[in-house]
């Protein structure tokens, strides 16, 4: 889990559990809140829209470049005859992948999935570049295609250390496909072939991507409101 520098450096205790605060003060995450539903949730799950500042990328773009890019990338490696890899790090790049993966199974060829959880953040906020590998691949890559699944680059620390891992095994190919990079924020630079969108350096939640854990089933990509740092 990744978070903004400021709000942890000195408040780590804020990533445990920040909704519970909120539950505590009768915020949304209270389930006896008005904006609860009587089943216990707002039937359209536009509970989180209140803590939303503002959108950077829609549900609607994001299934569109999504297809985009499954083409595209379908195209590239229509010749390869025992299939892609592709490989997912979790969690924040499980919803592209997901979808992505379907978007390509539209066309093929035909791909097989693989998930890898590394730890970049430790105990700080910003990636220090020292990845741990919490969950390994399943199986053998040597020769084969490999495509890492990413949800963002942000320094490129991890996507550093993951080509280079990846190499390490012998794969026949790999490259990237990121839905989102922050060009300004790039500490190393990495290959990245295919991009879904270049976004300002804003600490974003959405699609995959959490704040404490929260906000990851968000259909988009926004920012949040300020007091949603200030009551976690
Ligand atoms: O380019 P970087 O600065 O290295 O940041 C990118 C990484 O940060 C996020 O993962 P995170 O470590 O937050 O874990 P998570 O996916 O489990 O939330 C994201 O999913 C990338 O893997
Ligand atoms: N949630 C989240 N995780 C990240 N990891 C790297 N950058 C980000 C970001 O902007 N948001």
């Amino acid at each position: 889990m990744a978070v903004p520098h400021l709000l942890t450096r000195f408040t780590p205790f804020v990533l445990k559990n920040p909704g519970r605060g909120r539950a505590e003060r009768g915020g949304p995450a209270d389930r006896g809140h008005p904006a609860y539903g009587r089943l216990g949730a707002m039937a359209d799950g536009s509970w989180y829209d209140a803590d939303i500042d503002h959108v950077i990328i829609s549900e609607a773009q994001i299934r569109e470049k999504t297809a985009e890019l499954a083409k595209q990338i379908s195209a590239d490696y229509a010749h390869v005859e025992d299939g892609l890899l592709l490989v997912c790090v979790l969690k924040g790049a499980v919803m592209f992948m997901a979808d992505f993966a379907r978007a390509l199974g539209r066309q093929g060829p035909p791909a097989e999935l693989e998930f890898m959880a590394v730890s970049s953040y430790g105990q700080g906020t910003t990636s220090s570049g020292v990845v741990r590998i919490l969950k390994d691949l399943d199986r053998d890559i040597a020769g084969r295609h490999v495509v890492v699944v990413e949800d963002i680059v942000d320094s490129g620390l991890t996507l550093s250390w993951l080509l280079r891992y990846l190499e390490s095994r012998s794969a026949a190919s790999v490259e990237v496909v990121a839905l989102f990079r922050k060009p300004d924020a790039v500490k190393v630079q990495v290959p990245v072939k295919y991009v879904g969108f270049d976004i300002p350096t804003e600490f974003v939640v959405g699609y995959g991507l959490d704040f404490g854990e929260r906000y990851r089933e968000l259909p988009y990509v926004g920012v949040l409101k300020p007091e949603v740092y200030a009551r976690a």
